[in-house]
């Protein structure tokens, strides 16, 4: 703008240079030009100098003001991470820990120093952050085995420092990561680093996950899966038969023709067991964080991480505020995961999450499970989904799925969310169900949630060795 308003007046001075010389017809014109041509020139370098000096005491001024709000900014997000002092008020005592994220800390002990994390290669991206395997060492090893020792963990940061939303966020994230604590289907955080954080530079680290998320291993994994559930020949099957008989022509049989088959701890095999397996898994992890409570509000198979022993961790707690925007669902593509198909009616139509919410969400997960990573509402457009839905139409019975199921899940996409099961409901509906058609893969679902728990609780001892603070009153008591 300097420069256009320069050049405006350069143009207006030279017109009437020119102008004035027309008109008087100087007879020694060519002196006097020289002498007026070079005032000018001396007045336009003079003036673009100005300007070009105007223009960079702007940016300086700019910058200056853009890193103190930054730093007013980082030093905030900081702040917030201690939680506010003030109780939790009586009015939101019982209210999810979503809506109490102001008054939670992050637990200091929780901190990491950051030259005892080495990272690794990128293990995937979501919207704003980028997870990557890390190396942790332990903070104060004792004998060259332990200095030797690193944990395999997960590292989660944003993509862009410079996004003070998205650090903002993620420090929403960690802070319920606190609260949540451990539970065999849960992914557990292991630390933190927060020490650069006005730098914009905020880690979050958790368990390692070595197969990824769920969504994938199911899609990549469809061209090998076994259907277990066979047809029972013997019940008569017509139009006339009860519907509480045809819910029994189903039994389990493997290929050998047993009936008793216990999940398979090969990676490179997929049966109905897997499913129910990992259908009983979610639901447990759900009704945990239902317990807390805290509503996931993002709740799919993409945010379901899977161990190469078959057990799940429910994963992204980064949804606590970051659905706020409603343009952030309404993307058109078909071929990315718009959480619009995994959400309530009631979800989209007023922003309103609530376990009654994620039960909606559970339902559409046990769709994609038995639908082997299909879509949900393939044949919908994501703007013509929620239409769909209030005209009380539902996702369709899935191959693979059987009428028990199929019930389930049309009780979890009940129009009244008042309706629909608690999780607390669904896990007993599923251990009523696996206990009646597959009890051996109840039993082994049992037995690896107990092994997970022993883990998650050695993974706790090797958090609290790591903790400064531990090591310090260990060294006072002894
Ligand atoms: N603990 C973990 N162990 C192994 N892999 C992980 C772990 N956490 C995340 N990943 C991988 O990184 C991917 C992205 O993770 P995540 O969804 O948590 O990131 P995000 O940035 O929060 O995504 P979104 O924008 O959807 O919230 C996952 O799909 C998974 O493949």
């Amino acid at each position: 703008e300097s420069f256009g308003c320069v050049n405006f007046f350069f143009l207006e001075f030279q017109n009437r240079v020119t102008r004035s010389d027309d008109v008087k017809k100087e007879p020694q014109g060519g002196s006097i030009f020289k002498i007026r041509t070079t005032v000018f020139f001396f007045i336009y370098g003079f003036l673009v100098l100005l300007a070009f000096i105007g223009f960079l005491v702007w940016r300086l001024r700019r910058s200056k003001f853009q890193a103190r709000n930054s730093k007013m900014h980082f030093e905030n997000i900081c702040q917030e991470l201690d939680g506010s002092e003030d109780p939790v008020p009586e009015s939101m005592k019982d209210a999810p820990i979503n809506d109490k994220i102001d008054y939670l800390p992050y637990k200091k002990n929780y901190e990491i120093a950051k030259e005892n994390l080495e990272k690794g290669p990128v293990l995937g991206h979501g919207m704003f952050g980028v997870v990557k395997k890390g190396y942790l060492k332990m903070a104060d090893p004792k004998t060259e085995d332990e200095q030797k020792m690193k944990l395999e963990v997960a590292v989660k940061s944003v993509k862009n420092t410079y996004a003070l939303d998205q650090i903002s966020m993620l420090a929403a994230e960690l802070r319920l990561m606190c609260a949540i604590g451990k539970f065999p289907n849960v992914l557990a955080l292991v630390g933190a680093v927060t020490s650069e954080l006005r730098k914009g530079h905020l880690l979050i680290v958790t368990e390692y996950i070595d197969q990824g998320d769920l969504l994938e291993y199911v899609r990549k994994h469809r061209h090998l899966f076994e259907d277990h559930l066979v047809p029972d020949k013997t019940e008569p099957v017509s139009y006339l038969t009860p519907l509480s008989a045809k819910r029994k022509t189903y039994h389990f049989k493997n290929e050998e023709g047993e009936t008793e088959k216990a999940i398979s701890q090969n990676l490179d095999s997929l049966t109905t067991s897997d499913l129910l397996s990992f259908g009983l898994q979610i639901a447990n992890g759900m009704q945990y964080l239902s317990t807390i409570p805290l509503v996931h509000r993002d709740l799919a198979l993409r945010n379901v991480l899977l161990k190469k022993n078959k057990t799940i961790r429910i994963a992204d707690f980064g949804m606590a505020r970051k659905y706020d925007d409603k343009t952030y669902y309404k993307q058109s593509s078909k071929e990315v995961p718009v959480p619009i198909r995994w959400m309530s009616p009631e979800a989209v139509h007023n922003m309103k999450f609530t376990q009654q919410s994620d039960v909606w969400s559970f339902g559409i997960c046990l769709y994609e499970l038995f639908t082997l990573g299909g879509l949900p509402y393939p044949t919908i457009d994501n703007e013509d989904i929620y239409v769909y839905i209030q005209s009380g139409r539902r996702c369709l019975q899935p191959d693979h799925c059987h009428v028990e199921l199929y019930d389930l899940m049309k009780l979890c996409w009940n129009a009244k969310p008042e309706l629909r099961p608690t999780f607390t409901h669904i896990v007993e509906y599923f251990v009523e169900h696996m206990k009646k058609s597959a009890e051996h893969v109840y039993d082994f679902v049992e037995d690896m949630l107990r092994l997970e728990a022993e883990s998650q609780r050695k993974l706790d001892d090797w958090i609290r060795i790591n903790r400064s603070e531990a090591s310090e009153v260990d060294l006072k008591s002894v």
